[in-house]
């Protein structure tokens, strides 16, 4: 009897968090007696919102949006959104979070309509729309669409005929803005095409999209081969690729040149680290993984000519050059990752 009507109640519970059982009640009437624990599964009045949601001893769990989501209860109390707990102004918790007691459990929850009221042993009272849990519970962020990466090769980078973004429309319409951070997510590089070939103009671009970052080599970067600076960077030489100033504790991303005496791990964790040093270098100089660009002059000799700008994605593009003869310069500067992501997330992309 007793496996049987476990079975039972498996094959019902199951039933339930599918989603296929909208409302159910226990079939008998002593079913608490089955159970030290009572079991309370709670549904909606209209089956059109299916919502149902169960108060287990450690958490809440909510069956909604064909998703079932599981809260802490420490949790549920320190997300709280009232006017005591929340600054809706500056969007930020004026709870203290340190104060919730970490065993708490709701005294009463209810639903009415489409809003959640949890009801503390304070007296104190939390709701929560069911969208809302669902957009910020764990199992709703695990569905979320996240922006796509395309990783690429050159043949699919070529292939891929990702169009460049012409410099007015880049500066002054929101679509040319986002079509360019749409292809630099995806890709890791974009171009900006028509650019007037001046520090100035480079500069406009570059706080088009974020804050530029001050490094030792300035604000705005403008360079050539005179060895100005103690750094190969400053000279005719080829470089392979690479990213910049890996010396940094916030890198733009990881550079073998500039790679300091390896003296934190002992000899055996050299080893396995060369090995794998070793085998991301070949995968990197593999021809097909080299994009070559021929970066096109904004001045030769009196003469200016609109040229391009390249944003490249540091932690997924490295950059490198050959070596070259003659005079060649080149302006740039480093941004700021979360400013660069936060203007892509405020014209609505997934960044
Ligand atoms: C010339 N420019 C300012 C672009 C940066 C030079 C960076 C040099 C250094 N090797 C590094 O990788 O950080
Ligand atoms: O000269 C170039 O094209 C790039 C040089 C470089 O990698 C750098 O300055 O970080
Ligand atoms: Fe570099």
């Amino acid at each position: 009897m007793w496996c049987r009507r476990l079975s039972h109640l498996q094959s019902r519970l199951q039933d339930l968090l599918r989603g296929r059982v909208t409302c159910w009640a226990p079939q008998q009437p002593n079913f608490k007696s089955l159970f030290p624990l009572a079991i309370h599964w709670h549904h909606t009045a209209s089956t059109s919102l299916n919502c149902v949601w169960q108060q287990h001893e450690d958490h809440f769990e909510l069956q909604y949006a064909n998703t079932v989501m599981r809260f802490d209860y420490v949790w549920l109390r320190d997300h709280c959104r009232s006017a005591s707990c929340y600054n809706s102004k500056t969007h930020q918790r004026s709870l203290d979070t340190a104060t919730v007691d970490l065993c708490i459990q709701p005294k009463t929850i209810r639903l009415d309509e489409t809003t959640l009221f949890f009801t503390w042993p304070d007296g104190h009272v939390t709701r929560y729309d069911l969208d809302w849990l669902v957009k910020n519970s764990y199992e709703g962020q695990k569905q979320k669409v996240i922006q796509p990466r395309i990783l690429w090769n050159a043949e699919i980078y070529q292939q891929a005929q990702v169009p460049s973004v012409d410099f007015q429309s880049f500066l002054e319409t929101k679509e040319g803005l986002k079509n360019f951070l749409q292809n630099f997510l995806l890709y890791g590089i974009a171009f900006v095409e028509n650019v007037p070939p001046t520090q100035e103009h480079t500069e406009k671009l570059a706080e088009r999209i974020s804050l530029i970052r001050e490094t030792i080599y300035g604000r705005m970067w403008y360079f050539t081969s005179d060895f100005s600076r103690g750094d190969t960077a400053y000279t005719k030489l080829a470089l392979d690729r690479h990213t910049d100033t890996t010396y940094f504790q916030e890198p733009c991303g990881y550079n073998n040149y500039d790679r300091a005496v390896i003296n934190t791990v002992p000899y055996d964790v050299v080893h396995r680290w060369y090995t794998a040093h070793r085998t991301l270098t070949i995968e990197l100089r593999k021809p097909e993984n080299e994009f070559w660009v021929k970066l096109k002059p904004g001045r030769v000799g009196a003469k200016l000519e609109r040229c391009q700008v390249l944003f490249i994605d540091n932690w997924r593009v490295l950059h490198g050059r050959e070596s070259f003869t003659g005079y060649r310069q080149l302006c740039g500067c480093s941004l700021t990752r979360d400013d660069v992501l936060n203007t892509a997330r405020l014209l609505g992309l997934q960044a």
